[in-house]
């Protein structure tokens, strides 16, 4: 079967819950004390999709400030970028928005963006609608989806979405996206993680 590298990487505010998502979705786990990212950290993931295996490379940035001239480094080369905003912090989504203008400036062209409203499950205390966030999304290009890390919710559904896009499903093995071949199997593997490399203080 035909494995395709996806390198992602996760772009937003500090405390929003990039490593959350990331965590959620490679571990299925949740930790209410998780520390704020230093620097970046790297995992993967492999998911069937179709007749490919997708192998997530994913680059968790930390969302500090101080942070930020780092960014590039991992976004450069992305097939994808998840930017994520808390739903119950409006200036997270003006933080957002920076990031998508930094991606158009500076990023791949054609680069897959993925909008994530986190913390859905604190809608009762929400600051930014969803409908804002979908118009948003609808103008630049994007597609948006509110996901809570915590309670499991649409978390598959991101990546999913970035493995299902067409610009993903485009990228030519030409470009060094298709890294190797294994005999066909005729069931699907089940997804596989790796925990590679964790950089938390
Ligand atoms: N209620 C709720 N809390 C969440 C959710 N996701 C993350 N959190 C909490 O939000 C806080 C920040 O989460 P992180 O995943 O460290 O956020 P981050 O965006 O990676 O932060 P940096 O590493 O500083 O960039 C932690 O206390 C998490 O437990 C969620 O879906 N719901």
């Amino acid at each position: 079967m035909a494995i395709r590298e996806l390198k992602v990487c996760l772009l937003g505010d500090t405390g929003v819950g990039k490593s959350s998502i990331v965590c959620r979705f490679v571990q299925d786990h949740f930790d209410h004390n998780i520390s704020p990212t230093i620097g970046a950290s790297f995992m993967t993931k492999t998911v069937p999709c179709g007749n490919e295996l997708h192998k997530f490379l994913i680059w968790d940035t930390a969302g500090q400030e101080r942070f930020h001239s780092l960014a590039p480094m991992y976004y450069r080369g992305s097939a994808a970028a998840v930017i994520v905003y808390d739903i119950t912090k409006q200036d997270s989504f003006h933080t957002l928005k920076k990031w998508v203008k930094e991606l158009k400036e500076h990023g791949p062209e054609n680069i897959v963006m993925a909008i994530a409203g986190n913390k859905c499950d604190l809608s009762d205390i929400r600051e930014v609608p969803l409908k804002d966030a979908k118009e948003y999304a609808e103008s630049i290009g994007a597609v948006v989806v509110e996901t809570s890390a915590k309670n499991a919710i649409n978390i598959e559904e991101l990546f999913q979405g970035i493995s299902h896009d067409p610009r993903v499903a485009g990228l030519s093995p030409a470009s060094g996206s298709l890294l190797s071949r294994e005999p066909a199997s005729p069931s699907a593997p089940p997804p596989t993680c790796t925990l590679s490399q964790m950089n938390k203080s």
